[in-house]
């Protein structure tokens, strides 16, 4: 495995060793996943847009007192995973604003008049209202969870998950992406991380790249996830996201990656992570996938028949026949794959609550690789 020391320079890489990078991520890819890309048929749910962080990239936050902050209802949640069921989705993604309940006092009232007293507390119900109407698979994505979160959400979801964004704590300050934003101190992301790890939860997590971090912050980012990973084993994939600008957001003008800087990021994650770690770009946000590929990806993440990514509304998801036909253009087979992977979902008793357990096992005949 690549050493922090030996990414460093690499800042400076020119195209030709960028391009000998990828050779050798796509080698090590093909070693430990095969000719395999995989992907999750989910729905997204944006439980709530309010959020106590108010992050320099973000339009899916919104303050209460704009017309479209809201809370779903139960009905609203359960149409969207009905309809998703119908139409083939294993995962529902439930995506949200963090602790809104802790700033707001229009939050405070809409999840009293739902019944409950935070955020965390109806997301777990809301999964729970998944599981006995559904046989789809919760995971859950709600930001820097405390250990009563993780042991309120665990029995509810197959997995979970948080980007850990940076580790850079200059990122903090005024003027920059998280500044103000308490869920985005690298320290409190780390110990979810953490958390995740001691209660032994499949863990999804990342980096969003171009947000004004360093390259060698960058790779800061990529060892220490990797450190989590071998300190407890629960990291079941890492996702490289590239900051996309959004106007009416503070980092409306900031420069977005360049694709050699994303391809170059690929390779180095691929070298640095344990190759048994999944490495997932999502294929909506810079339409390269051959490049992708080619740089040691394995997975393109959730893909949705149904729902828009609503935290990048703006970017369409790819046909899933088109992720296929793109896949094999390249050489490789497109498969559909579980919110948990086959490792973690083959130590039941470790990493999986027994209710979870047993809707695994009949999900699992269900699931329909494109190729038979
Ligand atoms: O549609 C999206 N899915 C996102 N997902 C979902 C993920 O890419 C896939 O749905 C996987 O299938 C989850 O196992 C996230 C999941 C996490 O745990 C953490 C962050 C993300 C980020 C996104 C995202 O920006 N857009
Ligand atoms: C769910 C994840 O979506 C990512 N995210 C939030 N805003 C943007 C953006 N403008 N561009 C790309 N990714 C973004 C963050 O990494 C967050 O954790
Ligand atoms: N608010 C969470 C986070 O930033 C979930 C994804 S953004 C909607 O990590
Ligand atoms: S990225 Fe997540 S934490 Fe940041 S403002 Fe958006 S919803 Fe909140």
């Amino acid at each position: 495995m690549m050493s922090a020391e030996q990414a460093y320079p690499l800042a400076t890489a020119d195209s030709d060793e960028i391009l000998a990078l990828r050779q050798q991520a796509s080698a090590l890819r093909d070693l430990h996943w095969g000719d395999v890309v995989t992907y999750s048929r989910k729905v997204f749910v944006p439980l709530t847009n309010m959020c106590r962080d108010t992050c320099g990239y973000c339009t899916f936050v919104k303050p209460p007192g704009s017309p479209d902050a809201h809370i779903m209802s139960p009905e609203e949640v359960m149409a969207v995973v009905k309809e998703g069921e119908r139409l083939g989705c294993k995962e529902v993604l439930f995506s949200l604003g963090e602790k809104p309940e802790k700033k707001y006092p229009e939050a405070r009232a809409r999840l009293a008049e739902l019944g409950y007293d935070t955020m965390v507390d109806y997301l777990r119900a809301m999964c729970q209202l998944v599981i006995d109407n559904t046989s789809m698979l919760p995971h859950v994505n709600a930001g820097t969870l405390s250990e009563e979160d993780v042991l309120k959400l665990r029995p509810v979801s197959a997995s979970m998950g948080m980007m850990l964004e940076n580790v850079s704590r200059r990122l903090m300050e005024k003027g920059q992406a998280h500044y103000a934003c308490p869920d985005k101190v690298p320290v409190q992301r780390l110990r979810t991380l953490e958390l995740a790890g001691k209660y032994n939860v499949p863990f999804t997590t990342g980096i969003l790249i171009g947000i004004g971090e360093t390259w060698q912050e960058r790779v800061d980012s990529l060892i220490a996830i990797n450190e989590m990973h071998q300190r407890y084993g629960h990291i079941q994939e890492v996702i490289v996201q590239n900051f996309r600008a959004k106007p009416g957001t503070a980092m409306a003008d900031a420069p977005e990656p360049e694709l050699e800087d994303m391809l170059l990021t690929l390779a180095v994650a691929r070298l640095i992570l344990d190759p048994t770690i999944s490495l997932q770009a999502p294929p909506n946000l810079q339409e390269h996938y051959k490049d992708y590929i080619f740089s040691g990806i394995n997975d393109w993440g959730g893909v949705s028949p149904l729902t828009i990514d609503h935290i990048n509304p703006e970017r369409a998801w790819p046909k899933i026949q088109s992720l296929e036909f793109k896949t094999s253009e390249c050489g490789y087979r497109l498969q559909e794959r579980l919110a948990i992977y086959p490792q973690y979902q083959n130590l039941p008793e470790k990493y999986l609550s027994a209710e979870m357990s047993l809707r695994l096992d009949a999900l699992e005949s269900q699931r329909t690789p494109l190729y038979a």
